[in-house]
This record gives structure tokens, sequence and C-alpha cells, in this order.
């Protein structure tokens, strides 16, 4: 600093006073400059350092001297290598080498390992300070803390990753855009989805990565995010780089603003919902489906609450109960609409229902709205609450109405006589046997009767099948007719009828009822405006005298009824033990009659027919014998019955027929007087087969001519008027097998058959011949059959002609032929070829006749 003065010394001292001054101003300044140097570092919150070339520490500053490594008297002096870790210290003269050659150096970071395992950081700045030589130049080391900033950084970083871990992991697609829509970032779901990288789609728009249109629709939505200024919900069509099929995102898009409220972009979250929108669609297809269904099905179907109120119906349920207002059964109970007996039967099942949280399933008969009788299988299901109460019961109504008649009619198939409407046999055992458990149990006495007609067969044979029917339609009306309520009347089959009597006080109440049934069977049928009487005979055995075995108890009642039977019919009869030898030995008969003809213990006999005009013996009846091997002989009168009533006739028949047919081919042999034998068919042979054709064979394999057989049928198989005899007959007549009425005048019924049917012969009954001496009417009536028959031009046959008297009268009246006991008992086969083929000598014949005439 210089200042102009005048006059030396003053001058002098002046220059003096001026250098002073100068002097003073300097170190004025000088301290000024200090204290404000001073009052920086107070000022800030960093450790100033000088350092030299060698990292020592030569000055320490500070305001805070905890912010120290070491106390600043220990720091100076020292070296960084002393002071701090090595990694550290190597830093520290690195940045001061950088200082000294650039002459600053900003930026360098430290950290502090601290013992705890955290760090203290630093952020140094370094400037040269140049000393008078290069060698004593120093550097001025400004050191801040920035520890709590490195870690607001690092809890900064940490939460960022874990952000970005969870935006990685998450399925759904994350983008983020400026608002020029180019990607700022993407998550790997989204990058999948359009086959690039991560770092490829950053920095690209939808252009990039979608066609165009798609692009645009992209674009579109981020806008309307964009100026809505809030989140938008939208769904967006991207095509799949990986499938190529179209995928719809449902988007979450929300602009993005930055720390100003400058919209800066929008972020844009993106939920693959392709599945999800097929599913809602199937769904939505289901139910659809379903409603059809339900709105169409024949099942009535209903929903109700737990009020037991109708949520739902479908109109099949509408159109059963009130038409077609749907309306009035909604929100109502069954009580309330339709209402009715059966209704309180339903809501107990469906309260059951909700109780129970069970589905049921029951039928119920009801009536639908027009009063007609339904029947339906209801299966009610509860439907479930999230909490799993019953919220709800759905109820299907099956009309089973058919079915369920159809079970009415197999029951009443399977239980009940379809003819009479009577419990059938199966049924009867099951009652029998609930019979004798309750007699048991309460210590009473019970009755079983069996009951069969006794001249059924001769009216079903001789009316036909419809007024036999109808017999044992009014017969099973009688017996029920006879009994309580509470008794079971059964009909067995045939003109079999049985009877369970619970509850008998006394043996004797069984008689009378017996009794009972036998007085209303005493009443004449009217059957087809005929008066017809039919009686029946009764057997009756009881629990617990007899038996305690339910079979047992039919077996005995069984055999009492056939004792009954045996023993003149038109009564009744208690079971006793004796009677069961009895029914034993009917029914070994009858097992052993089975076998019989391959044990070869049949044999024919034969009786001869004699010309009543000249006494030759012209033909002969086969009769069937048993020679039984214990028995002995067993006659027919004890076995064709049997083989009737099984309906072993029709073997046995057909045994005979080819028989006789055998034997008749022998006497016939050539050069023989003609020899005509007769054979006897039951009516079961006629039902049981085409006996034509059976006629047929046999005459063919025996060698047989039809001339030389006659068929002997009775005459109730002539009543029989559904043509099927007659067309038989006519067959057998036109093969040229002759016809003979047996047993005739015993029918009952009217004669015009014998015009009707091809008859050859009729064979007058032995009961009428037997009276022709004694009885004037019996010998009036055997003239006028001979006038019948001589009308017709039928040749006429007396059997059982045992007196000469007979034959006389037979002879004088002009009957033709005649055979009985007179003339031969039926004999075996070889003892007829022995007898005499005349019966001339001491016969009466009518050329005898003619001649003593
Ligand atoms: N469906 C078939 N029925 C047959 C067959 N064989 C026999 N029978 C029938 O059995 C009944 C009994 O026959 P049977 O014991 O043989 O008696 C016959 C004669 O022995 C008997 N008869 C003959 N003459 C006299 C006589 O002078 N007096 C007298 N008391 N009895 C006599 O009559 C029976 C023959 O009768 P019919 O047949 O009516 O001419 C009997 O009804 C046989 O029909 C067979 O194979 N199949």
């Amino acid at each position: 600093m210089t200042r102009s003065n005048d006059n030396d010394r003053p001058l002098q001292r002046s220059a003096e006073m001026a250098d002073l001054t100068e002097c003073k101003y300097r170190e004025r300044d000088l301290r000024e400059a200090l204290e404000l140097v001073e009052g920086i570092i107070n000022a800030i919150p960093d450790v100033l350092f000088e350092v030299d070339r060698d990292g020592t520490y030569l000055n320490v500053w500070t305001k805070n001297p905890d912010m120290l490594a070491a106390p600043k008297e220990e720091l100076l002096g020292r070296t960084v290598h002393e002071v701090l870790p090595p990694e550290q210290a190597v830093d520290a003269l690195k940045a001061i080498a950088e200082a000294d050659e650039k002459g600053v150096t900003y930026g360098n970071i430290f950290s502090i390992p601290l013992p705890d395992g955290e760090c203290l950081w630093f952020e140094h700045s370094l400037a040269k300070k140049p000393g008078s030589t290069p060698s004593a130049d120093t550097f001025l080391v400004l050191s801040r803390d920035i520890t709590e900033r490195k870690q607001v950084e690092h809890a900064l970083d940490e939460t960022r990753t874990r952000l970005l871990s969870v935006v990685q992991a998450i399925p759904d697609m994350v983008w983020l855009k400026d608002v020029e829509g180019i990607f700022l970032f993407c998550n790997q779901a989204f990058a999948q989805a359009v086959g690039k990288r991560e770092a490829e789609v950053v920095g690209g728009t939808d252009y990039d990565l979608f066609e165009p249109e798609e692009a645009a629709c992209c674009r579109e939505s981020d806008r309307a995010a964009m100026e809505a200024g809030r989140l938008c919900l939208d769904e967006e069509w991207i095509t799949h780089h990986l499938t190529g099929q179209p995928v719809l995102l449902e988007t979450r898009k929300v602009p993005v603003f930055n720390a100003h409220g400058r919209m800066t972009g929008v972020l844009g979250v993106g939920c693959d919902i392709t599945e999800r929108k097929r599913m809602q669609s199937a769904l939505a297809a289901r139910e659809r489906e379903f409603r059809t269904l339900v709105e169409h099905s024949p099942d009535m179907v209903a929903r109700y609450d737990r009020d037991l109120r109708r949520l739902y119906v479908n109109p099949a349920f509408a159109a059963t109960l009130v038409g077609d207002d749907m309306a009035a059964l909604l929100g109502k109970t069954p009580s309330e609409c339709p209402g009715g007996s059966y209704a309180s039967i339903y809501e107990q099942n469906m309260s059951e229902v909700f109780e129970t949280a069970k589905g049921r399933e029951f039928e119920m008969t009801w009536k639908d709205r027009s009063g007609r009788e339904l029947c339906h299988l209801v299966r009610m299901t509860p439907e479930f609450a999230e909490d799993g109460s019953v919220e709800s019961v759905l109820m299907v109504g099956r009309d089973i109405t058919e079915l369920s008649d159809s079970r009415q009619k197999i029951h009443r198939m399977a239980f009940y006589d379809s003819l009479t409407s009577l419990p059938n046999r199966a049924l009867f055992n099951d009652r029998l046997q609930q019979m004798i458990v309750d007699a048991s149990w309460h210590g009473q006495m019970a009755g079983v009767m069996l009951i069969d007609m006794d001249q059924f067969k001769a009216v079903n044979d001789t009316m036909g099948h419809a007024v036999g029917d109808e017999l044992l339609r009014e017969a099973a009306a009688r017996l029920s007719a006879c009994v309580r309520s509470y008794d079971t009347v059964a009909r067995f089959g045939g003109d079999e009828f049985a009877i369970l009597l619970p509850e008998v006080r006394h043996g004797d109440d069984l008689a009378r009822i017996a009794d009972k049934i036998l007085g209303k069977f005493e009443e004449c049928f009217l059957l087809d405006g005929r008066e017809v009487f039919v009686s029946c005979s009764i057997g009756i055995a009881v629990y617990p005298d007899d038996s305690s075995d339910a079979g047992d108890l039919v077996k005995y009642a069984d055999a009492a009824m056939y004792f009954a039977k045996r023993s003149g019919r038109n009564n009744f009869r208690y079971y006793s033990k004796d009677l069961t030898a009895s029914a034993k030995q009917r029914l070994t008969l009858e097992s052993e009659l089975r076998r019989a003809a391959e044990r070869m213990e049949l044999e024919l006999h034969y009786q001869p027919k004699v010309s009543l005009d000249d006494g030759a013996m012209v033909g002969s009846e086969a009769l069937l014998r048993w020679c039984h091997p214990r028995l002995g002989m067993v006659p027919p009168t004890q076995f064709i019955q049997i083989a009737e009533d099984t309906g072993l006739i029709v073997d046995l028949g057909q045994w005979v027929l080819r028989e006789a047919c055998r034997t008749a081919a022998k006497w016939n042999a050539a050069g023989m007087a003609p020899h005509k034998v007769a054979i006897n068919l039951s009516a079961r042979q006629f039902q049981s087969q085409n006996l034509a054709g059976v006629v047929a064979d046999i005459l063919n394999d025996t060698a047989c001519r039809p001339e030389w057989i006659e068929l002997e049928i009775t005459e109730s198989l002539l009543l029989d008027d559904n043509g099927k005899t007659l067309d038989a007959l006519s067959e057998l007549r036109s093969m040229g097998v002759s016809i003979a009425i047996d047993d005739f005048g015993t029918g009952y019924s009217a004669l015009s058959y014998l015009a009707r049917f091809p008859i050859d012969t009729l064979k007058i009954d032995r009961s009428f011949i037997q009276s022709v001496i004694t009885d004037h009417y019996g010998a009036e009536l055997v003239k006028a059959i001979l006038s019948i028959a001589r009308s017709l031009g039928q040749q006429v046959v007396a059997e059982g002609v045992e007196t000469i008297e007979q034959a006389a009268f037979l002879a004088a009246h002009g009957c033709q032929l005649a055979q009985g006991f007179l003339y031969s008992k039926p004999m075996p086969e070889a003892e007829i070829a022995a007898l005499p083929r005349n019966f001339s000598d001491g016969y009466p014949t009518s050329k005898a006749l003619n001649l003593e005439g």
C-alpha cells in the first residue's frame, strides 16, 4: 500500500506510519480471514485435515472431536497407515495422489468398519495446498460423515431390491412407461409374454412388441389412464409370442407422478384372464344348459329356504300344482299352497333335511290339481352355505305313477291269483308263517283248510273254460263269504283253494266253518244260463295239534282233503295221522308211475268185442295195466286219475297208443280176420299235443293201418267248443281212424254234438246195460240210443255185458257189438290170441235169434 506526502521526515514518519498502518491493516485482514476460516470451520459439521504427501496428519480442525478416529493430539504426526485400517489407508493415499496430480479431488468415499459390524462412512474432498517448495506441499482434506446418508441409501436399496423381487415374482405382468409410451421397466412375466428380455423391452414402445393394432389399443388405454389421472381398469388383447394365441389381459393402469406432482408416466399391471374368461363363459353356457334342462325337465324341481318357502320352481312343478301361475307358488310353503294332507308329510321330510343336513328320498302318493292320483319319487338334497349350515333344500320329484302301477301289478301277479283276485300260494305261505308266529306268541289255535271242487273238471270240460273260470270266481266269492275278514282265502291253482283261519278258539269251530262252506256249495251255480251243482271236499289241519310247521300243516290238510274226496266227496275231514300214510301212498304211487314205463312195468290187456250178429270176435279194447313190483297188478282206477292230475297221462297215453297199434298190426297180419283195437284217449292228450300227427307217426312206425284202430273218447271232450277237438277228430277221421264215444249216456249235454262231430261208434255205458233187464226205463233208454245211432249211421257197442239176457236184449234190438265179462275179462295179448275167434256157441246172436224166431 503507498501513500504520498510533502515533507520527508514527516514523510518518513508518515511512511513509517503508513507501513505500520499497512501492516496493521494486513494483520487485521489476516485476523479477519482467520476468523472467517475459523468461523467456517466451526460452522460446518465436517472435519478438516491437513496432511502431507505421505499421509501424515499435520493439522486437524473440527468442532466435534468425537468424529475423530483418535484424539487430535494422538493423531497429529501420525500417518494414515497408523490411524486407518490398511485398505482405507491405501485408498486415502490414492486420493492424496489424485489431488496432487489434479489439484483437487472430490467424492472419495471411505468406510471405516466398526467392531459391531456396522460402518462409518465418509466423503473426502481434497485440495492441494502448495508449499514453498513442491516437497512442502500439503493437502487439505474435508472429511464429511455421510454414514446417515449411506444408511438411508442402503435401506432404500434394500427396499428397492425387495420390491423388485416382488414385482418379478408375481405372475402378473408389470410395466412402467413414460408419458411418451417408452418402456422404463418391465418384469419377467411381461418380458416372457412378449418374448423378449427385460433389457430389450426397456427403451422400446408397444409398437416394438405388438402388432400395430394391438399396440395402438395399449397406447389408447395408457392415455385414458393418464387423462383420468387415477387408476383405470381395462381389458386388452395381446398375442402371446410363444403360443401365438390371443391373450386377454385385465389391466390396471395408474399414472405416475414425480416429487413435484408432474406426471412422468403410467404404471401398468396385467393379469391374464383368458382362462378365467373362458371358464366364465363355459360356466355361463353350463348354467344356460342346466337351466334349459331344469326348465324343460318333466321332473318337478323346487328349492326351499329355511322357512320351507319356495325360492324356485320349474315349469313342470308349477304345471302339476297350479298351471302357469308360478308366482302363486313362490314364497309359499307346501302347506300354504297347494296344502292338503300330503303337504305336512312333505314338510316334515324337508325339516329333517334341514336339521340333519342329510338328503332324503321317499315315495309320495298325492293328487295333482286335477285330482288325479300321482306317485312321485321325491329326492331332497341339502344345499350348504359357506359356513357349512344348510341354506336351502333342492327337491326333485319324478313321476313314477306308471312304475308304481306296474309294481302293484307285478306284486298282484306275484302274490294274487289273476282269475279270482285271491292271494296265491306264495302269499298264502307267507301269511301262514306269520299266522304260526302270532298263534305261537298268543298261545292260540289256528286252522288250515284245503278245498277242492268235486265236479270242476267235468264242468270245465263240458261247458268250456270260460264257464269253468266263472265257476272258480263264484266259488272264490262263496268261500270268502264264509270266513271272517282276517282269515285268508287263497287259490292254489286249478280248482284248489286254501283258507287260513287264525285265532281259532276250539277245533270244532273249524268244522262249523267247513259245514258252512259245504252248505254254500249246495246252492246251485248259475253258469251260462244253466243251473249247475258243484260240491267240494275239504281237508282241515290244526295248529298246534297236528303240527307247528307250515309245510306240514298244508301237507296234512291236503291229505285230509284227499281222504274227504275218497270217502264220497262233498264232505270235510280233519287230518289224522293215518291220513298221512294214505297221502304218502298217493305220492309214492305218483313218483313210481313216472318211472313205470321205463321200468317196463306197464302192459296192455285186451277185452274182446263181439259181433252180436254172428258172435265173431271183431275187435278188442286195449286196457292199461300196471304190474307193480311190490303192489302187484294195480288197476287203472287207482292210477289213471293220478296220471290225469299230474299230466303223466300224456306220456302214458302215447305208450298205450304205440303198444296197441303194434298189437293191431300183428293181429291183422296177412290172412287173419280183421280185428280192430280200441284205444282210450284222455282229454289231456287232445290239449297237449298234435294228436293227429302223433297218431300218424305211430301208425307209420308200427306199420299199423288206420282202419285197424278205433280211438275211444269221452263225451265231455266233445263239449269243448273251441274247435280244437273237432279239428283233431276230423284230421284223424280223414286219416281213416274211426272214433268211438265211450261211456255214452253219462254226459250232461245235448246230443246235437253227435251230428257235428265225426263219430263212428257209440259205446253205451255199463250202467245202462246192467239195468236193461231189470229196469223198464233202462231198457227204453238203451232202445232210444240204438235208434238214434241207427238214424245217424253210427255203430253201437254195449259195454259191461255180463249176462246172456243182456246180450239177448241187445241182439234183439239191433245193437251190433258187445263187450263184457260175459265173453271175457280183459286179458294179456297172448291169452286173447288163444281165445276162440267166435262166441256163437251158447251166446245169443241176432242170427241165432232169427233162427229160433
Ligand atoms: N285214458 C285211458 N284210460 C284207460 C286206459 N286203460 C284203462 N283206462 C280206463 O280205466 C278205467 C278202468 O278200466 P279197467 O279197470 O280196465 O276196467 C275196464 C274193464 O275191465 C271194465 N269192464 C269190462 N267189462 C265189464 C263188465 O262186464 N263188468 C264190469 N264190472 N266191468 C267191466 O270196464 C272198463 C272198460 O271201460 P271203458 O274204457 O269205459 O270201456 C276205464 O274207464 C278205462 O277207460 C288207458 O290206456 N287210457
